[in-house]
């Protein structure tokens, strides 16, 4: 076995299984403690909350936990594994919601037959959280199962292979396209996938100003174009007349590849046909769409992200989903809306520029980091994440009127410590 299977293995193994547990946040020594903790005492907070729902964010800990939820149909880029075997995965993102900002998860893995049956059971249990990570679920069924709960809770429901992807990709993309000296509005952008997170990235990155009409984009049977009648209706919205048809005849002069989709797909020869300063965006997890050694080894001029740890410019969404529950709980947001997801994208974007502190380094073992080719965006052990997405998340919340909570007053949030401190 490799190293890193190896230790990969025994770090979910060893010393308990798992990677989480539930912790106790009130004394329970005494009698006395019982009696509140259980009955009588916990009565009292039962007929609060019958009379009034909202004072169960008062009496219980639903407005600082997040079901982490999925059916296991798309795990990382390995594919429809099922629901259990996507459990090591919302373990290890409860594990980031707890590290990053003090957001508690139960981590849910539902065996659905069907869409609906998985909407009926996250809408029967939603009431339990302040809000809803669907995780891991398929394209297409990922965007009515998304569409659908979003309408049915009052909390916050997020998808984040779809829109932390696109929140954190736009902000490396804005960063990335200012270094290579280009900009969104002319960009030719080729996106490998159309997938929940490829459809998301690039709807977001419209958004922002990129022209569709820019961008071509490729699922397993080639370039998504206006002579295709196989395309649903999400796919449908990339299409455009055009004679391209394969993934090297798109890469033609591109300015960025994005790779939503698998691993290794992206050969050094594709990558030979893209402009100077090709952006190359490898976010497939676990393994990029080219490593990043081959990337490096075929043009001098790229520059590289993959949505892993272990390399410079991790394009990931763990930069985004823990800070932006966070901002949205902390101002009980209804919802997560697209100013809320264009905040953070600017937030990330920003931080990326600013002089990155010692320990930063220290936990990179790098001896500095600076906005350049090798550090596009923030890393997510900065600290100063909390500070900045959230408080940008926050504020446009209740600029956009979804908040029903006014700013606190214990933000800026300066560090994931001060959670508890409003
Ligand atoms: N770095 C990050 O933060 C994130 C990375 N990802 C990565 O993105 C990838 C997709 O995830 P997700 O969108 O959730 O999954 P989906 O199942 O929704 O989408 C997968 C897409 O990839 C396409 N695809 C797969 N293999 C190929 C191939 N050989 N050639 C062309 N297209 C291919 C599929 O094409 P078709 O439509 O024809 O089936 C589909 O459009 C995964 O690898 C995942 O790890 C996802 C979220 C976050
Ligand atoms: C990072 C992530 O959510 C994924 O690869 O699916
Ligand atoms: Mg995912």
């Amino acid at each position: 076995m490799s190293d890193l299977k190896t230790a990969a293995l025994e770090y979910h193994a060893q010393p308990r299984p798992g990677k989480l547990s539930v912790e106790l946040t009130k004394p329970t020594a005494t009698a006395r403690d019982l009696s509140l903790a259980y009955s009588p005492g916990v009565a009292e907070p039962v007929r609060e909350i019958a009379r009034d729902p909202e004072l169960a964010y008062k009496y219980t800990g639903k407005g600082n936990l997040v079901a982490v939820i999925s059916d296991g149909t798309a795990i990382l880029g390995l594919g429809n594994l099922g629901p259990l075997a996507s459990k090591p995965v919302m373990e290890g993102k409860g594990v980031l919601f707890k590290r990053f900002a003090g957001i508690d998860v139960f981590d849910i893995e539902v065996d659905a037959e069907s869409p609906q049956a998985f909407i009926d059971t996250v809408k029967r249990i939603s009431i339990t959280f302040g809000g809803i990570n669907l995780e891991d679920i398929k394209a297409p069924e990922c965007f009515e199962i998304e569409r659908t709960l979003i309408e049915q809770c009052d909390i916050p429901v997020f998808h984040d292979d779809q829109h932390g992807t696109a929140i954190v990709t736009a902000a490396g993309m804005l960063n990335a396209l200012e270094i290579a000296g280009k900009n969104l509005a002319e960009a030719k952008i080729v996106c490998l996938g159309a997938g929940a997170a490829a459809i998301s990235c690039m709807k977001l990155l419209v958004s922002m100003g990129a022209k569709v009409e820019n961008i071509f984009m490729i699922d397993r049977k080639g370039v998504i174009h206006a002579g295709r009648d196989d395309l649903n209706q999400y796919k449908a919205v990339f299409a455009h007349e055009t004679d391209k048809r394969t993934l090297s005849e798109a890469l033609d002069g591109a300015d960025v590849f994005v790779g939503l989709s698998g691993a290794n797909l992206l050969s050094a020869e594709d990558l030979k046909r893209m402009a100077p300063s090709p952006i190359v965006f490898a976010c497939s997890n676990p393994d990029p769409e080219i490593a990043p050694e081959l990337a490096h080894a075929t043009r001098e001029d790229v520059i590289m992200a993959t949505g892993r740890s272990d390399y410079p410019n991790q394009v990931n969404n763990v930069l985004g989903f823990p800070f932006i529950f966070r901002g949205a709980l902390d101002v009980r947001a209804t919802r997560i809306n697209e100013e809320m997801k264009i905040a953070a994208a600017l937030a990330l974007r920003d931080l990326a520029k600013l002089p990155v502190p010692k320990d930063v380094c220290d936990a990179y073992g790098v001896g500095s980091l600076e906005f350049g080719r090798e550090y596009i965006i923030p890393k997510p052990m900065d600290k100063r994440l909390i500070t900045v997405v959230s408080d940008a998340v926050a504020k446009a919340a209740i600029e956009s009127g979804v908040a029903t909570l006014p700013y606190p007053k214990h933000y800026p949030l300066k560090s994931v410590d001060d959670v508890f401190n409003g």
